[in-house]
């Protein structure tokens, strides 16, 4: 079941276009990410959404409300996170986790949400003491205060370092997994990759494609490029021979195999058969990042 719907959506600023006719559906229980360069018009589309923004044109349903004209239903549904620069430096853990619950008719039990975001001993520590993760962790603790259906997570991981990156994706997906719809901004193709069941891409206002990752990926050439060591003499006419591969090539004590399709398993049956190990062995195919400059003839920016 569609638990948001965007249709044609349009948002002027001036005479700048920065949403230009995006439409996309998010199903519920899913992380729905919105992936696009800076500037493509990824927040002024949830901002839409949100209800922060007042659209040019199209129609947004966000579990049958229209963020236009019922703000207040909404906010008891759609839990978003705020920009860092929206809390006072001088407010405690405590303090603000209070305070935004007292906007919401069913509140979260906020002392739960500070264990399971690893926040309990920070709870009496002045937000501008908190690390970026710190912080970032209390920005997604508010947006689940008021046990919204939805949460819009716009940036989740931008300044975090990579293990905070990486924990903050598995708190998003026991976030996921406890029933919560998730709308997530994102300009990291490694995060999107990781985090989304599936993704609008989002280049100058307009949404490109809609798919998972994976099948973003598949839109691309699927050659792949196999490199390993062989751990005795092989005869590269052997693998030539193999179905799904178009070129084998020496690279000192190397091979490199291109094929495709079902290349890889042809060269590793080849080589269990012929008691060959594969040392050094690696594989590369398309990916998310080869898809977006497929889909919008530019590399993100990241
Ligand atoms: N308040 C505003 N007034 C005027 N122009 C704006 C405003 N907000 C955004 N824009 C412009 O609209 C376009 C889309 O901006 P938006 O912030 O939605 O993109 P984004 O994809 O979220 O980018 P970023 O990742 O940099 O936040 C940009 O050209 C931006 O300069």
């Amino acid at each position: 079941m569609a638990i948001i719907e965007v249709r044609d959506l349009v948002k002027r600023y001036g005479d700048t276009t920065a949403v230009d006719g995006v439409s996309f559906s998010v199903e519920e229980g899913e992380i729905f990410g919105i992936l696009g360069p800076n500037g493509a018009g990824k927040t002024t589309t949830v901002e839409c959404i949100e209800g922060l923004r007042t659209r040019d044109g199209g129609s947004i349903s966000v579990l049958g409300h229209d963020p236009a004209d019922d703000s207040t239903e909404l906010r008891e549904v759609l839990g978003a996170q705020l920009q860092e620069s929206q809390l006072p430096d001088k407010i405690k853990v405590r303090e603000a986790l209070e305070l935004y619950s007292s906007f919401y008719r069913s509140p979260a039990d906020w002392n739960r949400l500070l264990e399971i975001l690893g926040l309990t001993e920070k709870r009496e520590t002045q937000f501008r003491r908190l690390s970026g993760g710190q912080k970032q962790r209390l920005s997604i603790a508010l947006a689940l205060i008021g046990t919204p259906k939805i949460a819009v997570l716009d940036e989740l991981t931008t300044g975090l370092d990579p293990a905070a990156r990486r924990d903050t994706w598995s708190l998003i997906e026991n976030v996921r997994d406890s029933g919560v719809t998730i709308l997530l901004v994102t300009h990291f193709m490694e995060e999107a990759e990781r985090l989304c069941d599936r993704l609008a891409v989002i280049d100058s206002g307009k949404v490109v494609a809609v798919d998972s990752p994976a099948g973003l990926v598949s839109t691309v050439d699927d050659e792949q490029r196999i490199r390993f060591r062989p751990s005795a003499p092989l005869d590269e006419r052997l693998l030539l021979d193999l179905p799904d591969v178009c070129d084998v090539q020496r690279a000192g004590s190397h091979i490199v195999v291109t094929g495709n399709g079902n290349a890889l398993n042809a060269v590793t049956s080849l080589l269990a058969r012929k008691q060959i190990i594969a040392a050094e062995l690696r594989v590369e195919q398309a990916s998310l990042d080869d898809a977006f400059l497929a889909l919008t003839g530019r590399k993100i920016d990241n």
